[in-house]
């Protein structure tokens, strides 16, 4: 790194002088981070019950719609701006195409309008992929053990109509599939959803971090072989680039870096190159892993939930989506 400056030698320059007091740490702090930073994302579920652990995730619950809206409640009390919606649907009703993503009376509509009842405030965001829907796991159609594309993007688009219809401020692929955002924005468009925004989780990677949320959506039993062939293989970075470019071009609002907390490297990439509204996802497995040695007294739960999520606006992130946000929005005095 080239400074604009040559810091003076020692004892003329001693860093140290501005962390010597809370009061100047605070004023010369670079970044923030406060609630407005945050998405929370929701599980939700079609069962009879309210509340349902998932216990690969502690803290975190399967919701009823009822439930979904007293969480919208509490995010917007706590000055949380948005909740993202995913969904854990009967196994049963599961099947090769995914017809319950695009029930126009299923669980995502009915979480969307408990919440907009309950707390108009806040936004709703939804997750446009097929995995929670389909016998097979995978988030487009499958065709003879492949998981094809161009016959995936009709679904999708429909399904982010659906959402949209139903009140979502915000829809976010999260398939990978290439084309889907412009497929969405042309549907949303035709369909007079011209401030429906767009969030692409433009560069996903394939990632084991997303484990205990396959568990949290029903959708680890179902899954046939893993994501590679449409998520991004973690040895790339030039090549998420390429991926936020055509999302922006087709139509995005924002974009979306997913995981998080090994991808910084990206997500610093992605907002400096585009400056657009760069968005990461803290996930599943992130949040086990923190949860797993909080539970053993080996990390000190209220700092480590900050210092991670401090890291990504530092990355350059508008926002993150965390498991955490209520917690984290109580820390920072909500
Ligand atoms: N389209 C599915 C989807 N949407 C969000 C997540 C992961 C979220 C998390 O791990 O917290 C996934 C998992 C996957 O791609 O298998
Ligand atoms: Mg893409």
């Amino acid at each position: 790194m080239t400074l604009p400056f040559m810091p003076g030698p020692f004892p003329m320059a001693r860093p140290r002088r501005l962390r010597s007091q809370p009061w100047v740490r605070r004023l010369v702090a670079e970044t923030t981070l406060t609630p407005s930073d945050l998405i929370w994302p929701l599980i939700v579920h079609d069962g009879a019950e309210d509340r349902v652990p998932v216990p690969s995730m502690p803290g975190v619950f399967r919701l009823s719609p009822k439930a979904a809206a007293e969480a919208a409640k509490e995010a917007r009390d706590l000055g949380i701006p948005m909740v993202a919606l995913f969904p854990n649907v009967d196994a049963a009703t599961k099947d090769a195409i995914g017809t319950g993503a695009t029930d126009p009376d299923g669980l995502i509509p009915d979480c969307i309008k408990a919440i907009k009842d309950a707390a108009p405030e806040i936004g709703v965001m939804c997750d446009v992929a097929l995995d929670c829907y389909t016998d097979h796991g995978h988030d487009g159609i499958v065709e003879d053990g492949r998981i094809v594309n161009d016959a995936s993007l009709d679904r999708l688009a429909e399904q982010a109509f659906i959402q949209a219809h139903a009140g979502a401020d915000v829809v976010a692929p999260s398939d990978m599939m290439d084309g889907r955002v412009q497929a969405i924005r042309e549907a949303l468009e035709a369909n007079g959803f011209h401030d429906t925004l767009i969030l692409s989780y433009a560069a996903k990677f394939a990632s084991a971090f997303y484990g205990p949320y396959r568990d949290a959506v029903g959708s680890t039993k179902m899954l046939t072989g893993d994501k590679k062939t449409y998520q991004m293989d973690y040895a790339n970075s030039d090549e998420a680039l390429k991926e936020v470019a055509m999302d922006i071009s087709e139509g995005a609002d924002m974009v979306m870096v997913k995981p998080g907390m090994p991808y910084l490297d990206i997500v610093q990439r992605v907002s400096e190159t585009f400056k657009l509204p760069t968005f990461a996802y803290q996930v599943s497995g992130e949040y086990a892993m923190m949860q797993a040695s909080i539970a053993n007294g080996w990390l000190d739960q209220d700092r480590a939930i900050l210092e991670t999520l401090h890291g990504f606006k530092r990355a350059g992130c508008s926002g993150v989506l965390s498991y955490f946000a209520p917690q984290a929005a109580r820390l920072l005095g909500a």
